[in-house]
C-alpha cells in the first residue's frame, strides 16, 4: 500500500511529539496542528488522506461535541478523507456517534502503538479504495461525454437519407426498442448512435456489443455479467453489458448471428427486464434502450426456423431499413467530399480537390462496402496523392467499376444532366428541393439546368 498523508490534530503538545514520532515512520508525510481552527485552511493547502482528531479541545470541557464538530467540517471539505478520532476512555458512546456521522474510526487514548497503527492503516486503505472508485466513476463520466461528444455526422441528402432522419427524430425520443437493418457498413452503428444521441439518455453511455463476435460460451457472462467464482477465471464480480448500460441505450448489433439458444437467453432477459449474473441467485432490474441491427433477412430466418419469432417481434418495435450506397448515389460525391475534407486534415494535405474524372469513377462503382468501403478508399487515396488534386489512379478500388455495374462509361457532364433530370422528376421540378437532395446550392442548380438546357 502506499504510504499516505496524514494531519494530528490536538492541542496536547506531550501528545502531538509522541504519536508524530511513532507515526513518520509509517507513513509519508505526518504533520501536526494544535488548533482545530487552521484545519480548513491546512487542509486546503496539503493533500492529507488521513486526520486523526481528538474529542476534545477546550480545557476542562469533555463534553466531545467540539471533535463532532470539527470532524463534520473536515466531512463537508471531503466526503471521501478518513476521519479517525481519539477518545479518552468512558467516551465509547461518543465515538460511536461520531461514526455514525461519517468518521471512519476511534482509537482510545491511552493508545496502544500497535493497534494505533494498523488501525491507521486500514483506514488509508479504505480512503485509497475510496479514492480509485471516485477516480473510476470521473473517468467513466468523461469517457461517456466524450463518447456522446465524438459523434460522426450523418451525411447524406438523398430523399431516403432525409426521410430516414425525419424517423430518426420521431423514434429517438421515444423509448421503443428500434431494429436498424441494411448492408455491411451502410451506417448501422451510426444510426443507433444518432438515436441514443437524440434521447432523452444522451448523457448516459451507449454500450455496444458485436453479437457476430459472441462464442456461446461467454455469451451469458458478457452480458449479464459474473460472481466471483462462477467459473476458473472469474476472480471477481463483474457487471454485464446489460448492466453497464443502465440508464443509457445497449446496441446489439449482428443480432442476426445469434444461436437458438442465446436467443432464447436474450429474449428472456427482455421479457423480464432483469438479469441474474452467471453463478448468482439474485436478479437485478435493467433500465436500458434496446437497439439492434443486422445485415440478415430475420423474417426469412424465422421462416426458416434459425431465428426466434417472439424476439423478432419484442426487438422491432419500430424498424428502420438503411439503403445500400448504390441506391442513393446522389449521396456519393457529398460522402466523398466529406471523407476527403477529414483526411486532407487528418494526413495535413489540405487542399486537395477531386478531378471531375474521379467524381464519374465513384459514381459509377457499386461500392459493395457500403460507406464504410468508400471511407477507406478515399482515406487511401489522399495518403498516396501527390499535389492537390485526386486522380483516378489514386483509387484502388477492388471491382472494376463498369464492369460490376454493367453500365456503359458516361462522361461526367452526362451523369450529372441525369441525376439533375432524376431529381427534377422526383421533385416536379421544385428547385429548393432539388438543389438539396443534389447537395448543391439552389443558383448553382439554376447555372446548371441552363446549361444543360434542361
Ligand atoms: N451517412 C453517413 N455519414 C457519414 N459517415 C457514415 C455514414 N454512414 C456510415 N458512415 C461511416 O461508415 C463507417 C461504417 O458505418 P457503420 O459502422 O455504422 O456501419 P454498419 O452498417 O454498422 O456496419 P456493419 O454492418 O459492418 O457493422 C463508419 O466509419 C461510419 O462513421
Amino acid at each position: 500500500m502506499p504510504p499516505g498523508n496524514i494531519l494530528i490534530v490536538d492541542d496536547h503538545k506531550r501528545v502531538r511529539i509522541s504519536l508524530q514520532m511513532l507515526l513518520q515512520d509509517e507513513f509519508d508525510t505526518v504533520n501536526v496542528l494544535s488548533n482545530p481552527k487552521s484545519l480548513l485552511s491546512e487542509l486546503q493547502h496539503n493533500s492529507y488522506d488521513i486526520v486523526l482528531l481528538d474529542m476534545n479541545f477546550s480545557a476542562g470541557v469533555n463534553t466531545g461535541n467540539e471533535g463532532l464538530f470539527w470532524m463534520n467540517e473536515i466531512l463537508k471539505y471531503d466526503p471521501d478523507l478518513a476521519v479517525v478520532l481519539l477518545t479518552a476512555y468512558g467516551d465509547v458512546e461518543l465515538a460511536v456517534t461520531a461514526i455514525k456521522q461519517g468518521a471512519t474510526d476511534f482509537v482510545l487514548k491511552p493508545w496502544d502503538n500497535n493497534k494505533l497503527i494498523s488501525t491507521l492503516k486500514s483506514a488509508l486503505s479504505l480512503r485509497l479504495s475510496k479514492k480509485k472508485i471516485q477516480k473510476l466513476e470521473t473517468d467513466k463520466q468523461d469517457l461517456t461525454r466524450e463518447l456522446n461528444q465524438n459523434k460522426s455526422e450523418m451525411i447524406g441528402r438523398s430523399s431516403v437519407m432525409m426521410n430516414l432522419r425525419k424517423l430518426l427524430q420521431k423514434v429517438a425520443i421515444t423509448d421503443a426498442n428500434v431494429l436498424v437493418l441494411g448492408e455491411h457498413g451502410t451506417g448501422k452503428e451510426l444510426i443507433a448512435r444518432e438515436i441514443h444521441q437524440q434521447s432523452k439518455r444522451s448523457n448516459k453511455p451507449m454500450v455496444s456489443v458485436d453479437m457476430g463476435a459472441m462464442s456461446e460460451s461467454l455469451f451469458e457472462s458478457e452480458l449479464f455479467g459474473h460472481v466471483k467464482g462462477a467459473f476458473t477465471d472469474a476472480r471477481e464480480d463483474r457487471q454485464g453489458r446489460f448492466e453497464l448500460a443502465s440508464g443509457g441505450t445497449i446496441f446489439l448489433d449482428e443480432i442476426g448471428n445469434l444461436s437458438l439458444a442465446m436467443q432464447a437467453k436474450l429474449l428472456s432477459v427482455l421479457q423480464n427486464r432483469e438479469v441474474i449474473r452467471v453463478g448468482d441467485h439474485q436478479s437485478r432490474r435493467i433500465d436500458i434502450r434496446l437497439v439492434c441491427a443486422t445485415n440478415k433477412n430475420l423474417q426469412e430466418m424465422v421462416a426458416e426456423g434459425t431465428f426466434r419469432e417472439d424476439l423478432l417481434y419484442r426487438i422491432n418495435t419500430i424498424q428502420v431499413d438503411v439503403p445500400a450506397l448504390r441506391d442513393r448515389a446522389s449521396d456519393i460525391v457529398l460522402l466523398a467530399e466529406y471523407f476527403l475534407m477529414k483526411y486532407a486534415n487528418k494526413y495535413d494535405k489540405r487542399p486537395l480537390t477531386y478531378t471531375d474524372e474521379v467524381l464519374v469513377k465513384l459514381q459509377n462503382y457499386p461500392w459493395p462496402g457500403n460507406v464504410r468501403e468508400l471511407q477507406h478508399a478515399v482515406e487511401k487515396a489522399v495518403i498516396l496523392s501527390e499535389g492537390d488534386r485526386i486522380a483516378s489512379e489514386d483509387f484502388l478500388l477492388k471491382q472494376n467499376e463498369a464492369q460490376a455495374t454493367n453500365l456503359p462509361p458516361q462522361s461526367f457532364m452526362e451523369m450529372e444532366k441525369q441525376m439533375i433530370l432524376t431529381a427534377m422528376e422526383r421533385h416536379d421540378g421544385n428547385l429548393t428541393h432539388m438543389a438539396r437532395e443534389l447537395g448543391v446550392t439552389r443558383p448553382t442548380l439554376y447555372h446548371k439546368i441552363k446549361k444543360y438546357d434542361l
